[in-house]
């Protein structure tokens, strides 16, 4: 059996590593979805869709399941959604996530759909990480290891403090408000 689990993986995070390993219980092989995988450079989205490709395949190492990440582009229009994933990804029979948008529109669509429980929320959330990112606090504990040396290769610390930077001083036409 094949599952389909989408994220913006900005970064990909200790949580989403968790959901990772209990899929991999479960399946025999797992798309990973690189999802706004035109975004970039941003505050909201600052790596990009081959950035957040080395994090998620090098992390995923740790586990015994066949992985394929698979960038997907946003489109302007939820109704076929679905189709735009099902022609970019490899088939599969279960999709995973806990964004509400994407479960109602996989559910419409007739493929089921698997939530998890939310790890460590708290901490372990895309915005937490990135804000502490911003303001030099502690974020190295909550993503695997190989996340952090892409962050550090890419020199990604740096970037998103400059590309918020424009952002938090009343905006900028370079730097993306989303
Ligand atoms: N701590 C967590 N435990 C379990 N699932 C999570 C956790 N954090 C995110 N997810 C789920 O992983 C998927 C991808 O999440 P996403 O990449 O948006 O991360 P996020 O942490 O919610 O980031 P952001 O704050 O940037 O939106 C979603 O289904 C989301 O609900
Ligand atoms: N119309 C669309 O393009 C559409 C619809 C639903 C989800 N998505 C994408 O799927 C991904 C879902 O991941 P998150 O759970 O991390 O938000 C995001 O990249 C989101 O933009 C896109």
């Amino acid at each position: 059996m094949r599952g389909f689990y989408i994220g913006r993986f900005q970064p990909y995070h200790n949580g989403h590593h968790r959901m990772v390993e209990e899929i991999a219980d479960e399946v025999d092989e797992l798309v990973l979805g690189i999802g706004s995988a035109g975004d970039s450079h941003s505050p909201r989205n600052p790596f990009t869709a081959g950035e957040r490709i080395m994090m998620v395949t090098k992390s995923v190492a740790d586990f015994d399941v066949t992985t394929y990440a698979v960038p997907i582009e946003d489109l302007d229009r939820n109704s076929v959604w679905v189709s735009h994933v099902q022609s970019m990804s490899p088939t599969f029979d279960v999709a995973y996530s806990n964004n509400p948008l994407v479960i109602q529109l996989f559910t419409e669509a007739g493929v089921e759909v698997r939530q998890s429980p939310m790890f460590n929320r708290d901490v372990l959330e895309g915005t937490e990480l990135r804000d502490r990112m911003i303001h030099d606090e502690d974020w190295r504990s909550l993503v695997p290891g190989p996340v952090e040396r892409v962050i550090d290769e890419i020199g990604g610390i740096e970037r998103l403090q400059r590309v918020s930077e424009t952002d938090s001083n009343g905006g900028d036409a370079t730097a993306d408000p989303s």
